[in-house]
């Protein structure tokens, strides 16, 4: 597939509107794609991510007609540094550095880099401008869209957030070679939710090109990114902040953050996670007979052919329920989950007998 950088998708919200522009070498067209660039540029990236591509990115800024004060914030690299603790550091720079309303956010790394970045920008001087250029391929599939931003909490994942729409998005698909297999693989479980969720035909298409996607096929893969940033663009157009039909890009994510938090993030990576929730769910919706039999078996089938777990932790029923009742999902005390209710659609239900809950999660234990 041709890039898609002049043609960027549009993630459609009226005034807080963003292109996401998707293709190869654009780290180096940062100046082109984002000429609005104010002068003050606050750069929060990590301590993997830096070595990697930071210069690239500061010599992309240099050759903007605009002349930069860049100052960098590099963070440790993990998911336990998506934390207040980093977002007092991350003030500390901004403020120490005399930055001003109106200075701008670039995020250079993956979700937890622009998870923590988002919700800074929200919050310095009741906020200021953000751009994401994501580098994991979680982050190009789905963290980098959407405005979500947050920190974890030893209790519970993203407790502590806003929603805060980037300015644009930037995809430079050559980050993905410097990939490790494990985070690689993290990405394609969000991947598998959008067809999942809301794309049958899509799902199809990943049962067919898993084999390519797990070998970085580059053209596999520029698909499969726009695919999912189309996706996502359009839930997120139609409810920004997840009152109805957003809640099913959480498909897997009420057991998923339950594995992350009480495993204390890092030992799991969300998409493992997520992928191993997603089985959860879908073994949940199979037992209320929402989904056939041969449903959840492609689901599973997909799932381990996109190299992703599809047994969780054992966990004691008490731990999966206290980390589940803090899921932002949770209405009048009552847990919701998202279930499939055939490949390409799903549900949002409080509905569930406890009992099968604890009998789907056992069933694939
Ligand atoms: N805001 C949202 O809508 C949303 C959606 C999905 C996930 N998330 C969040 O995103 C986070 C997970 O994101 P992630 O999977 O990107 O994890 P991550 O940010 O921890 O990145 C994974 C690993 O890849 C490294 N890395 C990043 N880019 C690289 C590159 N190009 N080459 C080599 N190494 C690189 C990182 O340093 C890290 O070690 C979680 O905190 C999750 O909650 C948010
Ligand atoms: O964008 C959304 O909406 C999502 O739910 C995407 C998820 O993949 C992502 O992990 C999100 O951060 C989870 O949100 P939360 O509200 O459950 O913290
Ligand atoms: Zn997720």
């Amino acid at each position: 597939m041709a890039s898609h950088a002049n043609k960027p998708l549009m993630v459609q919200l009226a005034e807080r509107s963003y292109p996401i522009h998707i293709g190869s070498g654009l780290l180096n067209q940062i100046s082109t794609l984002l000429p609005q660039l104010p002068p003050q540029i606050f750069i929060l990236t990590n301590t993997t991510v830096a070595p990697l591509y930071l210069a690239q990115l500061q010599q992309s800024l240099a050759e903007s007609a605009t002349e930069h004060q860049v100052v960098v914030h590099q963070l440790a690299d993990g998911e336990q540094y998506k934390s207040l603790e980093s977002f007092a550091e991350v003030m500390n720079t901004l403020i120490g550095a005399s930055f001003n309303r109106d200075c701008a956010v670039l995020a250079l790394g993956g979700g937890v880099v622009g998870d923590l970045a988002g919700f800074a920008a929200a919050c310095f001087q009741r906020g200021v401008d953000f751009y994401q250029i994501p580098t994991t391929l979680l982050a190009d599939v789905d963290s980098s869209v959407g405005g979500k931003t947050a920190v974890n909490h030893p209790l519970g994942k993203n407790l502590i957030g806003a929603f805060y729409q980037p300015q644009a998005v930037v995809i430079d698909t050559d980050c993905l070679n410097t990939l490790t297999e494990r985070d690689f693989h993290s990405g394609l479980a969000e991947v598998m939710k959008y067809g999942i969720i809301h794309d049958a035909e899509f799902f199809t298409w990943l049962e067919t090109n898993a084999a390519k996607l797990v070998a970085r096929d580059s053209a596999a893969l520029t698909e499969a990114i726009a695919r999912s940033c189309a996706i996502k663009a359009e839930v997120v157009a139609l409810d920004e902040r997840e009152q109805g039909v957003r809640a099913l890009l959480n498909l897997g994510h009420t057991f998923g953050h339950a594995i992350e938090a009480a495993s204390h993030y890092g030992e799991w990576t969300h998409g493992e996670a997520v992928a191993a929730g997603t089985v959860i769910a879908s073994n949940l919706a199979m037992a209320m007979q929402l989904i056939t039999a041969s449903d959840f078996r492609r689901i599973v089938a997909l799932t381990k052919a996109l190299g992703l777990p599809v047994k969780p932790p054992q966990l004691a029923w008490d731990t999966w329920l206290s980390y589940m009742q803090r899921d932002k999902k949770v209405q009048a005390g009552k847990l919701r989950f998202v279930l499939p209710t055939a490949i390409g659609s799903a549900t949002v239900t409080s509905q569930v007998d406890p009992e099968l809950v604890k009998a789907a999660i056992a069933d694939v234990s």
